[in-house]
């Protein structure tokens, strides 16, 4: 079992996910450290992956690598065009960028200045792709994704554009911009529909909500679309366990969306995983490592509460 258990909290750099503060437990084990941090809506069940995932990472380790390097997308959130422009530009040499769209209380217009903005600061030969978190309906993702594919110069994919397996299929014939699974695959009974409807072009895996690298290995093998491998919204020690997923798949045919560090006013480690030349390292089992002796932002309620909900989700 974990020898040491350390909780963070940090103020965001811009909203995401409706969230201003991320939190969560950093664990170590035999062989490092690892992240358990469920969002908050998550109940114990759901998040018990999650700890499978910070464990794995804590005591076992992860599965060799088959590269050193994971090229990856910046990521945009729901901001204004100038914040937007100004976020791809201190990338860190990201040359693929995902644009959050579909935020509730914003026009198709507003998203079409943001990516108008990002395609200006990424340049023509830049890929851009769009991540809705399944805020439209069938018909309002046909009708957006054709103006923001023109917006943008051109998508290279939409994250979940709705939330039914069924309606991903049905926007996937009629329009051209291929479509990504995410909501569909994580937080599904089960991942396998999404091929058995034709429901997608490439799977978007997370570490942590499917219990571990090993966990996303199989998955990816089982699924048999191309990966990419995303964050979720962690500190460089989950952020570590994702590259390890990423370095150690057979094929990575896009950027991965691990790049969230930026979003953080405060990581835990002393060398963040912030992009270089758009590309992030894979780190090796126990490399990446919270601040030692440091304090990590979290006040005792926070930590009180973190301690409590990984006693009831079996920590
Ligand atoms: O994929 C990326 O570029 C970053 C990760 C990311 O977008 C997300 C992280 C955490 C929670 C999710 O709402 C969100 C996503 O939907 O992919
Ligand atoms: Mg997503």
């Amino acid at each position: 079992m974990p020898r040491d258990v350390l909780v963070y909290a940090t103020a965001l750099t811009s909203r995401f996910r409706g969230l201003d503060v991320r939190d969560g437990v950093l664990l170590r084990g035999a062989v490092g450290w690892g992240e358990f941090s469920p969002f908050w809506d998550y109940d114990d069940r759901t998040s018990r992956p999650w700890l499978a995932a910070a464990l794995e990472a804590a005591d076992r380790g992860w599965p060799e690598p088959v590269r050193e390097r994971v090229p990856v997308n910046v990521t945009v959130p729901a901001v204004d065009p100038e914040r937007a422009h100004a976020i791809v530009l201190a990338s860190g040499g990201c040359t693929t960028a995902k644009v959050k769209v579909a935020e509730r209380g914003q026009t198709l217009r507003e998203e079409e200045a943001r990516l108008e903005a990002v395609r200006d600061a990424l340049g023509p030969h830049g890929a851009i792709r769009v991540d809705a978190n399944a805020g439209w309906d069938r018909e309002e993702a046909v009708t957006a994704l054709a103006r923001l594919d023109r917006a943008a110069g051109g998508l290279e994919y939409a994250e979940q554009p709705c939330a039914d397996v069924e309606d991903l299929a049905w926007v996937r014939r009629r329009q051209s911009v291929p479509v990504a699974a995410d909501e569909s695959i994580r937080r599904a009974e089960d991942p396998m529909a999404v091929r058995r409807a034709e429901a997608a072009d490439v799977v978007v895996l997370k570490v942590q909500p499917l219990g571990g690298v090993r966990a996303g290995l199989d998955l990816a093998e089982a699924v048999g679309l191309p990966v990419v491998v995303s964050s979720a919204l962690e500190s460089s020690v989950g952020i570590a366990a994702g590259l390890a997923l990423a370095g150690a798949l057979p094929e990575l045919p896009y950027a991965c969306g691990l790049a969230t560090v930026h979003l953080f006013a405060r990581d835990v480690s002393a060398h963040p995983l912030l992009p270089v030349d758009g590309a992030l390292p894979v780190p090796r089992p126990g490399e990446v490592a919270p601040r030692p002796g440091a304090s990590l932002g979290a006040d005792g309620e926070t930590r009180a509460r973190w301690e409590a909900r990984l006693a009831a989700v079996g920590g």
